[in-house]
């Protein structure tokens, strides 16, 4: 299987000057491969958004080395990690940050003109055709607030599929959904990771819903335990 992600011995703190240092993930090793669907637990503060955000070059890891589909990514300048990202990463948080004044369509098609400057041909059609697989087709032209919690996370899932990033980070994507619509979108999600071989990577809280994962991290005091990685 190819790799899409590798991590050496990653670690991050944070303080300096006035503050104490305070180290939360100390040197984590992990690869993720093509069409993986993992699940990342553990207790809170354990460093779990951390180490999604360091995987996503949202935040700069403060030691080790960090590849993405082959290219060593905590070197890159600002730019090449943006362009980076824009190609090769989808995101999904907990709060879908769907963009309140612009309808489902235009905020699904906001990643592609963010990464391209422009609505390259084919892209509104491309974006209808995710809706309409995600049975939103009929809500295309909805804003956030004229849909269900559950309707909006599909929107938010189908905006990380926009760009058809190799690596979709998911940060407690089903933490603000009733138990049966967690549910639903979890399955969505493996479902898209099965058809199209999108590898997933989702930090939950749910115990039911990880065991539905192809592999589980555990993370605990910004350590994998002792069976993961
Ligand atoms: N910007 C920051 N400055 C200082 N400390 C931080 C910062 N961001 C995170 N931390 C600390 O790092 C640790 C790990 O936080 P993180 O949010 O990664 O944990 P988590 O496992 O995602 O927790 P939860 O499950 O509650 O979301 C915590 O002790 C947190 O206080």
């Amino acid at each position: 299987m190819a790799e899409v992600l590798n991590l050496a011995g990653i670690r991050k703190g944070y303080g300096g000057g006035e503050a104490p240092w305070v180290e939360v993930l100390h040197g984590i090793d992990l690869t993720l491969s093509e069409g993986e669907f993992v699940g990342l637990i553990g207790p809170s503060g354990s460093g779990k958004s951390t180490l999604l955000n360091i995987m996503g070059l949202l935040e700069p890891p403060s030691g080790g080395e960090l590849t993405i589909a082959g290219e060593r990514a905590e070197v890159l300048d600002d730019a090449a990690r943006t362009r980076l990202r824009n190609r090769y990463l989808g995101f999904v948080f907990q709060f879908h940050h769907l963009l309140p004044a612009f309808s489902a369509l235009e905020n699904v098609l906001m990643p592609v003109f963010a990464g391209e400057g422009r609505l390259p041909p084919g892209a509104r059609e491309s974006a209808q055709a995710l809706l309409e697989r995600v049975g939103l087709s009929a809500h295309a032209g909805k804003r956030p607030v004229q849909l269900s919690g559950g309707q909006q996370q599909r929107v938010a899932i189908v905006r990380a599929l926009a760009n058809r990033p190799r690596l979709v980070l998911a940060d407690e994507p089903t933490g603000n959904l009733d138990t049966q619509t967690a549910a639903d979108v979890f399955a969505l999600m493996r479902e898209i990771n099965r058809d199209d071989g999108v590898t997933f990577l989702i930090v939950t809280h749910d115990a039911r819903l990880a065991s539905t994962c192809t592999r589980v991290l555990n993370l605990v005091d910004g350590r994998f335990a002792a069976s993961d990685a």
